[in-house]
């Protein structure tokens, strides 16, 4: 599906997939609009033609050529059975109207979601760096809830109101044309009223929904870190950050509410002093015979029913409005176009053998604040290399642009003597396996787990990887074995568990390069050498980067890159680089006395 960047754009891109059920949606309005237009016309025969005297109107008069209504009983059964008549008819259109709309919003919405999160799913990491994902999920549920419900009942509301305002407009004039302009002179005063409120509602409104997806915000970081928070003691604490956003949505509501409420009364008392003046002026014409009694009938009932349209239109103004700042939201996340740009002749590249080269690098996550400083590094295919240096010295930030999880600000990353920005961004990362100091867990069994990255892998290719990684002796110990299903971050495996599925999961990836960012970190030492243990199996014949603080695990380096505030400042293999006494012989130093 094909959204444009424009709100109208997006609403017509929208709905442009059901075409076919709109127009049975506009025909069943027309019919149900007409057949309440109706209703009131027997009961006006029957005042004025069946009780009273007076000769049928002129375009009624072809009945008499089918000789009925000949008699005034007869007028009158035709009279009661038209009653039935238009009523069935009506609800036959009320049914498909009601069906046809209720699907639009149900698919439109299906739609929404899934077309948002395919646009979430596919953003530069760069735009989660400033966007809180609380307020992201807010949009694709709360947002899209609105703008659902704005479309299978307002929408269509709005839209039989207007179409009876207009049609009973015609009629009324018909009738009595300028009984009718008095009676209704006051309606586009009131219209103008409704409007100019309307921007007020929806400033309104907007306050509401940011308060709104803020509580989110604070609910999902709340419950995200629920055991840190146990860890910490700071229950206290985040409760005091909900009540304090839950007090401000209270208050936006309140303020919203305030606007919104001055609008009804307004409009009722308006629509008091027109009914009050048709009725006396109305009584006065039937009296002098201008008007009969039946036209009076069908006037008192058409104006009853025109300004319930004006009122409902009124009540309207604050759906409307929740359903624009609701789109208006949706189309701030569609609009964003922080992709990782893929050339249009990008190709998708054979397997690399894994040079690497990193020329000129820069690179800063905010604008002006560089956390990488023209870094060069060169690792040839099928070297084991290490990179270590300070804490925040832009370790992982180097690791994140091999990928393209970013693009540098300057300078190349290249592969095998090509810019990665030649390449597919699929060709590219499938050939990048990673394992971090976190392994995350999806929701699903272990085996699918182990398939993330690979889903076409078979049985016998996930047993091998999991053995490999020391991981099928636990596996198989579990209720399910390779069935059992883990939670949202693998809450039921210990870290040095989860570790080795996550290794399982880059064997079974069978990638040629391999980025390990501190996969042994958060690890006690005995689970740390059954994991370093299936490190090395999943290491063979790959090109391998290992981002480490515990410069043990690098000593085999072939070459090892000390990092320092995002440049390289020492490069060599460990033992070269312990007799040069520079910054990694002091960290190593320093690592020997801590144990
Ligand atoms: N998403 C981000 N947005 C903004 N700044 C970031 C982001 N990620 C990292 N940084 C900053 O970039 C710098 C380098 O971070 P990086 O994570 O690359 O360091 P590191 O050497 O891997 O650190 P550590 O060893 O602690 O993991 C740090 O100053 C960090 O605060």
């Amino acid at each position: 599906m094909q959204v444009s960047q424009s709100l109208t754009g997006l609403v017509f891109g929208l709905l442009k997939p059901y075409r076919t059920w709109i127009l049975i949606i506009i025909a069943a309005m027309l019919g149900e609009t007409i057949m309440s237009l109706a209703t009131p016309w027997p009961l006006k025969i029957i005042i004025d033609n069946v009780i009273n005297d007076h000769d049928l109107p002129r375009w009624l008069a072809w009945i008499r050529a089918f000789s009925i209504g000949e008699t005034k009983f007869e007028l009158a059964l035709l009279a009661a059975l038209v009653i039935v008549f238009v009523t069935v008819l009506g609800e036959l259109a009320s049914f498909a109207n009601n069906y046809y709309t209720e699907s639009v919003a149900q698919y439109v919405a299906n739609d929404l979601r899934r077309h948002m999160y395919h646009h979430l799913l596919r953003l530069s990491l760069s735009y989660y760096d400033r966007n809180q994902v609380g307020k992201l999920l807010s949009t694709i549920t709360s947002d899209v809830s609105t703008i659902q419900d704005f479309a299978s009942q307002t929408l269509l509301n709005i839209l039989i109101d207007a179409l009876t305002i207009i049609g009973m407009l015609i009629i009324m004039f018909s009738l009595n044309w300028d009984f009718t302009l008095m009676a209704v002179g006051v309606s586009p005063f009131l219209l103008l009223f409704i409007v100019r409120f309307k921007k007020a509602v929806k400033k309104a409104t907007h306050e509401v929904r940011r308060d709104q997806a803020e509580m989110v915000s604070v609910l999902q970081q709340g419950l995200e870190s629920i055991r840190n928070i146990n860890a910490f003691g700071r229950q206290d604490l985040e409760e005091h950050r909900l009540e304090k956003v839950s007090y401000e949505t209270i208050e936006a509501a309140l303020k919203a509410r305030k606007v919104k409420s001055m609008i009804s009364p307004v409009v009722s008392i308006v629509i008091s002093l027109c009914t009050a003046f048709v009725l006396y002026r109305g009584a006065e014409l039937v009296l002098k015979g201008l008007m009969t009694l039946g036209a009076l009938t069908v006037f008192l009932s058409y104006l009853n029913k025109f300004f319930n349209p004006v009122k409902n239109l009124a009540k309207m103004t604050t759906n409307i409005a929740q359903a624009l700042v609701a789109l208006e939201r949706i189309q701030q996340i569609l609009g964003t176009d922080t992709f990782i740009y893929q050339k249009p002749n990008a190709r998708t590249p054979g397997k690399f053998k894994g040079d690497i080269k990193l020329e000129n690098l820069s690179f800063a996550y905010l604008p002006g604040n560089l956390v990488l400083h023209n870094l060069n590094l060169e690792i040839k295919a099928g070297q084991h290399v290490g990179i270590c240096g300070p804490t925040g010295s832009g370790k992982s930030t180097i690791a994140s642009l091999i990928p393209r999880f970013y693009d540098p600000t300057a300078g190349r990353v290249l592969m095998d003597g090509v810019d990665i920005k030649e390449f597919k961004l699929d060709g590219l990362r499938m050939q990048i396996s990673f394992v971090l100091q976190e392994t995350v867990l999806f929701f699903g069994t272990i085996q699918e787990n182990i398939a993330y990255g690979r889903p076409e892998a078979t049985q016998e290719e996930i047993l091998e990887a999991a053995q490999k990684a020391n991981a099928h002796e636990f596996i198989i110990r579990l209720p399910q074995g390779y069935n059992t299903e883990v939670g949202e971050r693998g809450m039921t495996l210990s870290g040095g568990e989860r570790q080795r599925v996550g290794i399982a999961r880059a064997i079974v990836r069978n990638s040629p390069i391999l980025i390990l960012d501190e996969p042994t970190a958060s690890l006690d030492p005995e689970a740390e050498k059954s994991v370093l243990d299936a490190l090395e199996k999943l290491m063979e014949g790959r090109t391998v980067i290992t981002i480490t603080h515990r410069l043990h695990t690098i000593r085999a380096a072939d070459n090892i890159f000390v990092i320092k505030d995002g440049s390289v400042v020492e490069e060599g293999t460990s033992n070269e680089l312990l007799q040069k006494g520079g910054l990694f012989a002091e960290l190593y130093t320093l690592q020997e006395n801590e144990v």
